[in-house]
């Protein structure tokens, strides 16, 4: 169990508040509208924003200090942050070690994952040399040899096309169940929920919602949320 408890987060002038828990192995994803506090959630749970007030809790350890790297979390943002200097194999190397001083055991994982992805016969290559979606690949790679427990994605495929983002959000989804992570997905596409998410946070007016589950939510929206979907 992950907890946000009493939390509040503040940037600059904005301040939002998130008590919620969410449960591992389950898939949430994060809606609301532009400017709600959607990436500042995700920022506050991977420890790049501190919380202002509350604490967060992982299982029965307090981990509202702790670095992002000692977080049980990956973040995946969506210009996928790959370094355009390294081949595809050395990025996904970066999420074992940033060194990049990796052992013969590591460059199996590495190739593991790149299989898993559909990516082993780029791994020579640098990220500019790729499509769009074959560097959504790599950044997932990354992601999987990580093997945390919770995975987060910050409108990761918003530059893809629809028949793309779908084919990603499986293979996100086939990595999560594999691999039994948490995912928090940060999305503005209504299909996006159906199509993945178990429970919906909606972050909206300086709050984050507690998770409610996603397919009855969805098809009955209360006010707010029937607002922000444009729902009437
Ligand atoms: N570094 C910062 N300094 C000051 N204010 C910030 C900073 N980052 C974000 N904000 C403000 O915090 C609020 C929440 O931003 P956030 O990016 O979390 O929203 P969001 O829901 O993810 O929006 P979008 O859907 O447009 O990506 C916004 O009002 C934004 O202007």
């Amino acid at each position: 169990m992950l907890r946000l408890e009493n939390a509040q987060v503040k940037q600059g002038r904005f301040a939002m508040s998130a008590d919620i828990a969410l449960e591992r192995g389950q898939k949430y994803a994060v809606i609301g509208p532009s400017g709600a506090g959607k990436s500042t959630l995700l920022n506050a749970l991977c420890g790049f924003v501190p919380l202002a007030t509350g604490r967060l809790i992982w299982n029965e350890d307090d981990i509202t200090q702790a670095a992002p790297g000692a977080r049980p979390m990956t973040m995946l943002f969506q210009d996928n942050n790959l370094f355009p200097h390294l081949t595809v194999a050395q990025n996904v190397g970066l999420g074992l070690r940033p060194d990049l001083k990796v052992s013969k055991r590591d460059l199996d994982k590495v190739n593991d994952a790149l299989q898993r992805v559909g990516l082993l016969d780029q791994a020579d290559k640098r990220p500019g040399a790729l499509s769009g979606g074959q560097q959504s690949r790599a950044a997932l790679a990354r992601v999987l040899v990580q093997a945390r427990e919770w995975v987060l994605l910050d409108e990761p495929f918003a530059a893809l096309g629809p028949a793309l983002r779908a084919e990603m959000l499986d293979l996100v989804q086939d990595l999560v169940a594999e691999t039994r992570a948490g995912l928090i997905m940060v999305t503005h596409a209504p299909e996006d929920v159906r199509r993945i998410a178990d429970q919906v946070i909606f972050v909206a007016e300086g709050r984050a919602h507690a998770p409610e589950p996603a397919a009855a939510l969805m098809d009955n929206p209360p006010p707010a949320l029937r607002e922000y979907l444009g729902a009437g």
